[in-house]
């Protein structure tokens, strides 16, 4: 048998919320959702596409370009996916740091059938270049290439047929105006509540085959960081086990040992989580405290906590960002076990 190397890299971050190996990329397809009814959630964003979609179908135009974004793993990628099903086109996909040329894009956009999806995941990260070409086609589906070199060379226009661009961003506030114009249906993808990732569990679990009690996917759902990849991450890891140590049935006790096992703690936060907060309260004094030290002193990217950790403590309301820092708040400091500081013109004093 064949041995994956991947079986035995010890994995990076157990709630890291990007996707861990090409195994787990596998197993992510598997359990994505293929129509927009599967898709849980996010009932603004499903309600609006629905709309739009069925609009577009009657019409038998192409739908709006539409862009994604929110943090990694809430399922963006997924959604684009879905999109092209319900509309019944082909999807194209690829990704801003791929594209290096703008003939690349336009090898692209030529093959494109009517009404098709193009999807590119990472479009903050389009080369200027190519986002110039992409500009004329998603405004009029036409693009102009360079014929020939030097002083014969010439412009010519190619037209396109009408397509759909979905763009997927975990940062909207990284797009230039002038791309982010041109979509006309924008759509912010949130946490998922735990009654959510509740279902989502639920039904990976039926999916996978393992046995799982109520009590026991809602125990996962509650400690997945509101994200859907986490939460099937935590399953397959409940499982395993629930197998070796349990009867094979996923209950709350399972559960509950399994993610202890794990270092993600009730709240849902594991290790680099508490690390950020832990080094904000201690090491700063709980702030304000600007990005790069925080990096420096916890030994992790600044796009990584920018992108993956910070959201979710910012939205559980854990850590502010403010224009002088980001500042841990009464919650953390709970959280951490530490008495907060109540002086006069400290933390909670100075800006109140
Ligand atoms: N609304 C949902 N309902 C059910 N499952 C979901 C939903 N959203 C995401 N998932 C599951 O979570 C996994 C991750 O989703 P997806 O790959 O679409 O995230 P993403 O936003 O594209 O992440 P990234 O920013 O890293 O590209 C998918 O495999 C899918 O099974
Ligand atoms: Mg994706």
């Amino acid at each position: 048998m064949a041995i994956q190397t991947d079986d035995f890299a010890p994995a990076p971050r157990v709630v890291s919320a990007a996707p861990a190996s090409p195994k787990e990329e596998a197993i992510e397809r598997a359990l994505r959702p293929k129509l927009l009814d599967e898709y849980v959630g996010q009932m603004k964003v499903r309600e609006q596409l629905e709309i739009f979609i069925g609009a577009a179908k009657k019409r038998a135009e192409a739908l709006d370009h539409v862009l994604l974004f929110g943090p990694p793993g809430l399922g963006k990628t997924t959604l684009s996916h879905i999109i092209a099903q319900e509309l019944g086109v082909n999807l194209r996909q690829t990704s801003g740091p791929v594209l290096e040329k703008p003939k690349d894009l336009a090898a692209l956009l030529t093959n494109l059938e009517a009404n098709d999806v193009l999807f590119i995941d990472e479009i903050h990260r389009l080369s200027p270049v190519v986002e110039e070409i992409l500009y004329p086609a998603l405004e009029d589906y036409q693009i102009d290439i360079m014929i020939g070199e030097g002083p014969a060379a010439r412009s010519i226009k190619l037209d396109l047929q009408p397509f759909t661009l979905v763009g997927a961003t975990t940062r909207a506030g990284m797009l230039t105006n002038p791309l982010r114009d041109r979509f006309g249906i924008v759509a912010r993808l949130e946490f998922y509540t735990p009654e959510e990732l509740a279902r989502i569990v639920k039904r990976s679990a039926g999916l996978l085959g393992a046995p799982i009690e109520a009590e026991g996917g809602f125990e996962i759902a509650r400690r997945s960081r509101g994200t859907p990849r986490i939460a099937n991450r935590l399953l397959r890891r409940v499982r395993d086990y629930a197998e070796v140590k349990g009867s094979g049935t996923i209950t709350k006790t399972m559960a509950d040992k399994a993610l202890a096992m794990l270092d993600v703690d009730p709240q849902g936060f594991d290790l680099m989580d508490r690390k950020l907060l832990e080094a904000v309260v201690h090491r700063f004094d709980g702030g304000p405290v600007g990005l790069d030290n925080i990096a420096a002193s916890i030994g992790e990217e600044r796009d990584t906590i920018e992108d993956v950790i910070e959201p979710y403590l910012i939205q559980q309301g854990f850590l502010q960002r403010t224009p002088r820092g980001r500042v841990a708040t009464l919650a953390a400091y709970r959280h951490l076990g530490v008495t907060p500081p109540t002086t006069e013109g400290g933390l909670f004093g100075a800006d109140a």
